[in-house]
């Protein structure tokens, strides 16, 4: 049985790919604060709880999908119901397994970050195991995972570069993808127009980057002509620092990661 406390974008995005990969929505167990949040997961077939403690006490797997300012309120709260072979699944930027198993003792804690397109079949998710998670628990998690989103099993200590990469990276995407929009409703693109064609440019360019297995440099250099239009483009970003900006705001989030480490 899987259980989930929290019912946001996360939880959406993430029961969403399970019911489409089989996983029956008789199996899932919910619980939020939020009452309008249950109605809509009711309307989905998923179990309802009362509270928290009802979905530790229904489920093995329990994803904690709240935000990081309830984190210690909530496990403070659960801690003595989580029994030894509850696997408890972390997704809060910030949070070391070490931080909650202070809270919650000496349990089962699986740490990941996953990320909106999620909610597509498209995600991607970093995951990292404690020692005490068994061959057979690890399966499950990878396989429930699997199904919303590719999976990289990593060191917890670039779980804050993942934060900042693919766990917040869909949201730099989608700047890129409106500015790209802006610029050709700009240029007299209807809006409607204009968001498919940036939208399936990303899309299609990140397919090719992963099917050709080339490098982006090569693949953008096959775009460029000699005297051409592209790199002019090429050279206007290049001038405006894109590179850098994006580097920096990679690091900068990363560091906030760190931050919000630091103080839990
Ligand atoms: N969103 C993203 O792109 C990503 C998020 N994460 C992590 O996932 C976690 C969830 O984020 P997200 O789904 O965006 O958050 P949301 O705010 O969308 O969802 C959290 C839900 O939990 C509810 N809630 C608040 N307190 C409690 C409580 N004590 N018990 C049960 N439910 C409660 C909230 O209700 P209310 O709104 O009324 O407070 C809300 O409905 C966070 O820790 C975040 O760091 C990780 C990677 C990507
Ligand atoms: O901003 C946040 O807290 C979360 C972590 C990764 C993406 N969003």
């Amino acid at each position: 049985m899987i259980g989930f406390i929290g019912c946001g974008n996360m939880a959406n995005a993430m029961i969403n790919g399970m019911l489409k990969n089989n996983i029956k929505s008789d199996d899932i167990f919910v619980y939020d604060t939020d009452k309008s949040k249950l109605e809509i997961m009711s309307k989905n077939g998923i179990n309802i709880c009362k509270s928290s403690h009802d979905v530790f006490k229904k489920s093995k797997y329990i994803f904690l999908a709240i935000k990081p300012n309830v984190y210690s309120d909530v496990l403070n709260d659960v801690k003595g119901v989580i029994e030894d072979g509850s696997v408890i699944i972390s997704m809060a930027a910030g949070f070391k397994i070490d931080s909650i198993k202070q809270i919650i003792g000496s349990k089962k804690v699986v740490r990941i970050m996953p990320n909106t397109p999620a909610l597509v079949g498209e995600g991607f998710t970093a995951v990292c195991f404690d020692n005490l998670i068994d061959e057979k628990e690890k399966n499950t998690v990878m396989s429930l995972l699997k199904s919303f989103s590719c999976v990289v099993e990593t060191k917890e200590n670039y779980i804050n570069a993942y934060s900042a990469i693919s766990g917040s990276g869909p949201a730099f995407a989608f700047i890129f993808i409106e500015a790209m929009a802006d610029a050709a409703v700009l240029l007299g693109i209807p809006r409607e127009e204009a968001y498919k064609a940036a939208q399936q440019t990303l899309l299609g360019s990140s397919k090719l980057a992963m099917l050709s297995q080339k490098h982006p440099g090569e693949l953008k250099d096959m775009v460029c002509s000699p005297g051409g239009t592209t790199i002019e483009g090429v050279r206007t970003l290049e001038e405006k620092g894109f590179r850098s900006a994006v580097i920096e705001c990679i690091v900068n989030t990363y560091k906030k990661n760190l931050d919000i480490n630091s103080i839990r």
